[in-house]
């Protein structure tokens, strides 16, 4: 029988199978961050060990670093410390670390990508969720628990038991306007936000095809708020022309070496997956999540829900979500008036993201009393988007222009939500206080949120008059 895609990176990456015990394997690249580092190094210097393949391992620090000025001391004493505990325990280890001075600095799923450092049938590890970004480019990629980091780190292998497999088939093509965020977001919605728990998704089908690897991206990196381990995708001639050329991917003769052995990287006619699904990329509309899950989201032409017409094990959730957003039952959406745009995260922040915002605020201002943030998700894709003149353009409209970073992704750096504040924000988690205490969240794709940050409140893109002069 054939194998799937993950079958075939899991088989090549383990060292050791024990019989009910978990599965020894290999791990090609470790990225580390302030956050969930520390105690691993601390586990490595009360044992005397060194990091086994300080090679093989990137830091950078992204999640509770200042995103306007980057001068030292940072007003928040905690941060300062993770990031100088970062930057010893690097130089102590031989760790590679992108630090504040450093242009290839950025959220950790952002800059390995950009720099070639995510290859295709690679396995990726980091203590941090949104590892699965890096499926995109048929790398197993997934977060691990800082224990975990620590035997990484020691060992450069991870116990692991193998995943179950769930093949989603997505047809047809998206609609104009529509973004792979709105696909991955009806997907969630449709199925419900722990559909996925224990599997590794691989997404296939024409409407995968077709997106750039941004995109790509943006569904794999929210595979874990559908409940799985990771997300994969078949890498194909968009994946091979992206990589080629980037700074640390192979060259010459070892490109072609490499590339042969990707083309080998997809899941056999005859491969089983444990679930298969289909879903119709045609139907998708712009969505808006309107509770403090991923999967209470709707379209924007649709209205907030009635709990009493959502299933049992939703409702009561639901009914607790609507109070916390502050939302009746039928409003619709484009009525929700927002206080704070949010455009960045690991899900949304890379140069394409930034083009498409761009796109629809030129020539417009922010609504009045709007807080509206820009923060690239790479100190690279600051650079690109300022040569293309980006910036100008959100800071003509009234957006601020930052440092990259996590930011208001969550709430754990000067960049939060006010409490009681509705948000319109790019990133992959709306639970309750993500972005603050009290904040309230939707989530939207990065022209969705221009739009919002524009109007006031949720608008459809689809009906988006590009052309209209300045409204004062
Ligand atoms: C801080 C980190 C452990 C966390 C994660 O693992 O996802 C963060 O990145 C997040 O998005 O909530
Ligand atoms: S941008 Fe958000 S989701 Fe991504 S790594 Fe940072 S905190 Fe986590």
């Amino acid at each position: 029988m054939g194998k799937t895609l993950y079958e075939k990176i899991w088989d090549k990456h383990v060292v050791h199978n024990n019989d009910d015990q978990p599965a020894l394997l290999y791990i090609d690249l470790h990225l580390i961050h302030e956050v969930t580092s520390p105690q691993a190094f601390s586990g490595l210097r009360e044992a005397n060990r060194p990091v086994r393949r300080p090679e093989l391992t990137l830091a950078t620090m992204d999640h509770s670093i200042p995103t306007a000025s980057r001068s030292y001391p940072f007003r928040d004493p905690t941060a300062q410390l993770q990031v100088e505990t970062l930057e010893k325990n690097c130089r102590d280890f031989g760790v590679q670390l992108y630090n504040l001075e450093s242009d290839m600095q950025g959220i950790v799923h952002v800059i390995a990508p950009e720099l070639g450092l995510t290859l295709p049938g690679q396995t990726m590890v980091c203590g941090d969720s949104h590892t699965s970004t890096h499926g995109a480019f048929g790398a197993l990629a997934f977060g691990i628990g800082t224990s975990e980091v620590e035997h990484v780190l020691a060992t450069q292998c991870l116990k692991q038991y193998p995943s179950k497999t769930l093949s989603i088939m997505i047809n047809g093509r998206l609609p104009e306007a529509v973004t792979s965020k709105d696909l991955i977001l009806s997907i969630i919605g449709k199925y419900g936000n722990d559909f996925a728990a224990g599997h590794v998704i691989e997404y296939r089908g024409e409407a995968i095809e077709a997106l750039s690897m941004e995109e790509r991206m943006t569904i794999c990196n929210m595979s874990i708020e559908f409940g799985a381990r990771a997300g994969l995708i078949a890498p194909d001639d968009v994946t091979f022309d992206y990589v080629k050329n980037k700074p640390f991917a192979p060259k010459g003769e070892k490109w072609d070496q490499a590339l042969s052995e990707w083309k080998s990287l997809y899941s056999d006619e005859d491969a089983n997956f444990n679930i298969s699904i289909e879903f119709d990329a045609t139907k998708v509309a712009p969505q808006v999540t309107w509770g403090t899950n991923p999967g209470f989201v709707g379209g924007i032409d649709e209205s907030v829900p009635n709990p009493d017409s959502l299933s049992k094990e939703n409702k009561k959730e639901a009914e607790d979500a609507l109070v916390y957003m502050g939302l009746e039952p039928g409003t619709k959406m484009e009525e929700i008036a927002v206080d704070t745009v949010f455009i960045g995260s690991c899900t949304n922040s890379r140069i394409e993201d930034l083009r498409e915002a761009a796109k629809i605020v030129k020539g417009y201002k922010v609504f009045p009393e709007i807080r509206a943030l820009v923060v690239p998700g790479s100190q690279q894709v600051k650079k690109q988007a300022e040569q293309e003149g980006l910036d100008k353009i959100f800071l003509e409209a009234g957006f601020e222009w930052r440092n990259s970073g996590c930011s208001m992704c969550l709430g754990m750096n000067e960049d939060i939500v006010m409490p009681g504040e509705r948000c319109a924000s790019t990133s992959n988690r709306n639970f309750e206080g993500r972005q603050g205490r009290n904040a309230r969240t939707h989530l939207v794709s990065p022209s969705m949120a221009a739009a919002a940050a524009i109007k006031g409140h949720f608008y459809d893109v689809r009906n988006w008059d590009f052309k209209k002069e300045v409204i004062q």
